[in-house]
């Protein structure tokens, strides 16, 4: 199944992640198309059911008709209650990774499992306030952490430094690690994330609020990749 699109994304090094969120969703087709010329290589979709967050976006048939459209790797963050609900209608929809958050379920490993027979990758998010003794139990089951740099629920929130520490700390732990960074992410946040050891990086805001996604990206990438001190 998809899993081969998770071992593209792992491939691909260092990379930066548009967050839809923020982009015009009455374009797009058009927006993703922009995207991809501007280089993109994983898209990072944002599913929230006003439950788990107090914000509400979009669901299954979003994605598939994403998944019409483009063959870059859909990277699901799902902000919702019950992941397990949904994972297999968003496996069906066109999702390559699946990732859910750890204050959201009682066993993180069972999901990660359910997640992985699926035959997509399983990431595990944890927001700032959470302890990140909370992912302990299940760090050896998943594919990805994502480590939340802004509470779960908006883009265009400030970057909390508290997730460069943790990041710091699960890369020296696990050196093979996938790591991602979500919320805050700017040419003034990049380099910090990269320098502790982050992998992928999400960025919503810094994109969408730029003309040309080009130059973001760029400007982006090059800060990333001047970092001192990378994986
Ligand atoms: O998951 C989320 C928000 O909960 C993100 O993916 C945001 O969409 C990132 O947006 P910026 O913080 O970069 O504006
Ligand atoms: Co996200």
């Amino acid at each position: 199944m998809n899993r081969a699109k998770l071992d593209s994304i792992r491939d691909a090094g260092p990379a930066i992640l548009p967050s839809l969120l923020q982009c015009d969703f009455g374009n797009l087709q058009s927006e993703v198309e922009r995207l991809s010329d501007a280089g993109t290589s994983v898209l990072h979709l944002d599913v929230m059911d006003g439950h788990f967050v107090p914000n509400l976006t979009y669901g299954m048939p979003v994605v598939a008709g994403l998944r019409r459209h483009t063959n870059l790797p859909l990277d699901v963050h799902m902000m919702i209650s019950d992941p397990l609900a949904y994972a297999k209608p968003m496996v069906d929809a066109g999702a390559d990774m699946l990732t859910f958050h750890v204050e959201a379920v009682s066993d993180a490993v069972d999901v990660a499992g359910q997640i992985r027979d699926l035959g997509v990758g399983a990431g595990l998010a944890i927001n700032p306030d959470t302890p990140m003794s909370q992912l302990e139990p299940a760090l050896d089951c998943v594919d990805m952490v994502l480590v939340m740099s802004v509470q779960a629920g908006f883009g265009g929130q400030s970057f909390n430094p508290v997730a460069l520490q943790r990041i710091r700390d699960l890369r020296s732990r696990y050196p093979d690690l996938l790591l991602e960074i979500d919320g805050g992410i700017n040419l003034a946040t990049i380099g910090a994330a990269r320098q502790a050891g982050c992998d992928l990086f999400v960025v919503g805001s810094a994109i969408f609020s730029s003309d040309d996604y080009g130059v973001a990206l760029a400007g982006l990438n090059e800060a990333m990749a001047s970092a001192q001190g990378a994986k």
